[in-house]
């Protein structure tokens, strides 16, 4: 089942103090099936981002369509829903995870999780289970599970933000340079959640600086630059278009 998919995707930016239209990117053409991880690579510049939030609708495109194959709609495109069925969708079905970390104030690290797992309707024993698993497992230290993450270091924020998307198991995972300052054991750590979210059906787009972290997990590759799509066999690769 395609779950995913970009045709004749387009993005442009008003400049308003200069009163210019910049390009960002054109023809942008991919689609992945259920439970595929699709790895975006390109130069700093190139567009990479702006698909991912385009998926998410915090950008809308100027041209093409974001086919999403959804549970609540079926199948429609992202760019011409409500905002209501986006915010379903986006507390229901799609996760982003950025570098940076854009929570409710005055709100313990443990209540975002646990909030993220009760708005998806978990039974509140469950939440707090289920949250406390996720912030070990991505070693957040006990002492600060009660503290406000405005004080936690780059690190810190980054792995509590992928706890928070990951807690929700979400049916589409948008990852834009989630690991980028991260030690080598909290990749690891965030590798292992992604195999465990493929493994259960999740499908992914991800942004990842780090080459080497992408070796092995991700099925397509597309190259911003050639506007190429590449599917992998995890060990060598073949061109599929
Ligand atoms: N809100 C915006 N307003 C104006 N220009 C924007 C906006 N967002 C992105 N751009 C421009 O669009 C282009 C693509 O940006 P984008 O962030 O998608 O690139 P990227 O490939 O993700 O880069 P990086 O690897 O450095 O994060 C850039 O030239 C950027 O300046």
């Amino acid at each position: 089942m395609t779950m995913l998919e970009i045709t004749g995707f387009e993005k442009r930016f008003t400049i308003h103090h200069l009163n210019k239209i910049m390009p960002a990117i054109k023809d942008i053409n991919f689609s992945l099936k259920a439970a595929e991880f699709i790895g975006i690579v390109g130069k700093s510049g190139s567009g990479k981002s702006t698909i991912l939030k385009s998926i998410y609708r915090t950008y809308l495109p100027d041209r093409g369509e974001i086919l999403y194959n959804s549970a609540a709609f079926g199948k429609i495109d992202l760019s011409h829903i409500t905002e209501r069925q986006m915010l379903h969708l986006r507390k229901y079905e799609i996760g982003y995870v950025s570098q940076f970390l854009n929570v409710m104030p005055r709100t313990t690290c443990r209540q975002l999780v646990t909030n993220a797992l009760l708005e998806m309707g978990s039974a509140a024993s469950i939440a707090h289970e289920e949250a406390e698993k996720a912030l070990a497992h991505f070693e957040i230290d006990p002492k600060l599970w009660d503290s406000y993450p405005n004080t936690f270091s780059g690190g810190e924020k980054l792995r509590l933000n992928i706890a928070m998307a990951t807690v929700k198991k979400p049916r589409l995972l948008l990852l834009d340079e989630p690991t980028a300052s991260l030690d080598y054991q909290s990749k690891l750590k965030v590798r292992e959640i992604i195999e465990k979210l493929k493994a259960n059906g999740t499908t992914l787009v991800g942004i990842f600086h780090d080459i080497e972290f992408m070796e092995g997990l991700c099925d397509k590759v597309y190259d911003m630059q050639t506007r190429t799509l590449t599917v992998t066999d995890k060990v060598g690769v073949g061109t599929e278009s």
